[in-house]
């Protein structure tokens, strides 16, 4: 039978073509995680930056002739932030003098491959980079720190001795402000965190978009209200240069337990992370509460609210070879006290040697502040 007849008059209606919901002009091509809207590639930078602008602007996080240390792993954060930084300082004429700060944990196969990837952005953004390890600073990279204490704990060690790098990284680079790539949803797993932690005081701190101005060096998290999920896109969008592994040390399992949540209430309702954040920025705490009141390390100088940093606590600790034994009573919860004693003893006299070059090291760096 002949049809022909049939198929020219069949015409299906065209479908309207979906225009971008901001600038109604250009094609969609994603749908922003923050907002739900099909946005176009132009439109979501311009959102994007915008925002950023808008935070660093309403919360005073810089001023004119700031020298801003950026805290640079080479991650895909890090690199959106020294980016966006680069064009808003541009754009906006912020006046700030911008500087690459990375710190080398001494991980083999992680952080080697991502300092390059540092390395390629300071051409690439026409920024100066500095690089100081955890060797120079304490005498151990963290791939001996494994080697001495197992994967379990190890976080703990480099999570503290990364933020006195940082601070004293930027001191060597004169720098008045740190900033770091911490995101919406790293601030939001943080407060799940603290919370089920029943860590008050933290739960309290984790959601200042400034920390540290008590001391000489503020800290601040420029990207405090931007999800991940958008991070990565401009970065994929953008085509920039940024290392995307992670830590080869079994990451941190308590976070990953908050992450994992989070990103289940997420998939229902995607608001959740600053939902979760505005909680917290009001949440009211009773004055006992509130962080210890901060002094000097004596034994390095560092600021922190005991007689000794934890920095020099954990140095101590592994120094003396007690750290291991240390981790291990806390997670048996067994008694072996006099077994710990006679480690300590047995070990002191030869580790005398590390400790001092832990504390001539970073008493330079803090001298260097002090001649400024
Ligand atoms: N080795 C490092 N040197 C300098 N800054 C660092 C380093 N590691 C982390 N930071 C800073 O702390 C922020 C949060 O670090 P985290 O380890 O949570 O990594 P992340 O969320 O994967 O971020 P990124 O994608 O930038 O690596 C980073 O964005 C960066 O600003």
């Amino acid at each position: 039978m002949d049809n022909s007849a049939n198929v020219a008059t069949t015409t299906t209606p065209k479908k309207k073509t979906k225009l971008c919901e901001i600038c109604n002009v250009q094609r969609p091509v994603l749908k922003r995680p923050k907002t739900g809207q099909m946005i176009c590639k132009e439109c979501f930078y311009q959102v994007f930056e915008d925002e950023i602008h808008h935070t660093i602007v309403s919360n005073n996080l810089f001023k004119r002739g700031d020298r801003v240390a950026i805290g640079a792993s080479g991650g895909k954060d890090s690199t959106v932030l020294a980016e966006v930084l680069t064009l808003l300082n541009k754009k906006y004429d912020y006046g700030l003098d911008l500087f690459l700060l990375s710190i080398d944990e001494g991980i083999t196969g992680y952080r080697d491959d991502s300092l390059e990837t540092v390395k390629r952005n300071q051409e690439q953004y026409q920024i100066p980079l500095k690089i100081l390890s955890y060797k120079e600073l304490y005498n151990w990279t963290m791939d001996e720190i494994v080697k001495e204490i197992g994967l379990k704990g190890n976080c703990t060690f480099c999570g503290v001795f990364r933020r006195q790098a940082l601070d004293r990284g930027a001191v060597i680079l004169k720098a008045n402000k740190i900033v770091t790539g911490h995101n919406a949803d790293d601030i939001a797993e943080t407060v799940l965190m603290n919370l089920l932690r029943g860590d008050i005081p933290r739960l309290q701190r984790c959601v200042y978009i400034i920390t540290g101005s008590e001391g000489a060096l503020p800290r601040s998290k420029p990207f405090k209200y931007t999800y991940q999920k958008e991070i990565v896109m401009y970065a994929y969008f953008k085509k920039l240069d940024y290392f995307s592994t992670e830590c080869i040390y079994a990451p941190n399992a308590y976070r990953g337990h908050a992450r994992d949540f989070l990103k289940d209430l997420e998939a229902v309702r995607p608001s959740i992370i600053i939902d979760i954040i505005h909680s917290a920025e009001n949440f009211h705490f009773r004055e006992e509460n509130k962080m210890p009141v901060q002094r000097n390390c004596t034994q390095c100088g560092y600021i922190c609210s005991n007689d000794i940093c934890m920095a020099c606590d954990l140095l101590k600790n592994l120094n003396s070879g007690l750290a291991k034994v240390k981790l291990s009573i806390n997670l048996k919860r067994k008694d072996k006290d006099q077994q710990v004693l006679d480690n300590s003893n047995n070990n002191n006299n030869n580790n005398n040697n590390n400790t001092n070059t832990f504390n001539n090291n970073l008493k330079s760096t803090l001298e260097i502040k002090t001649n400024n």
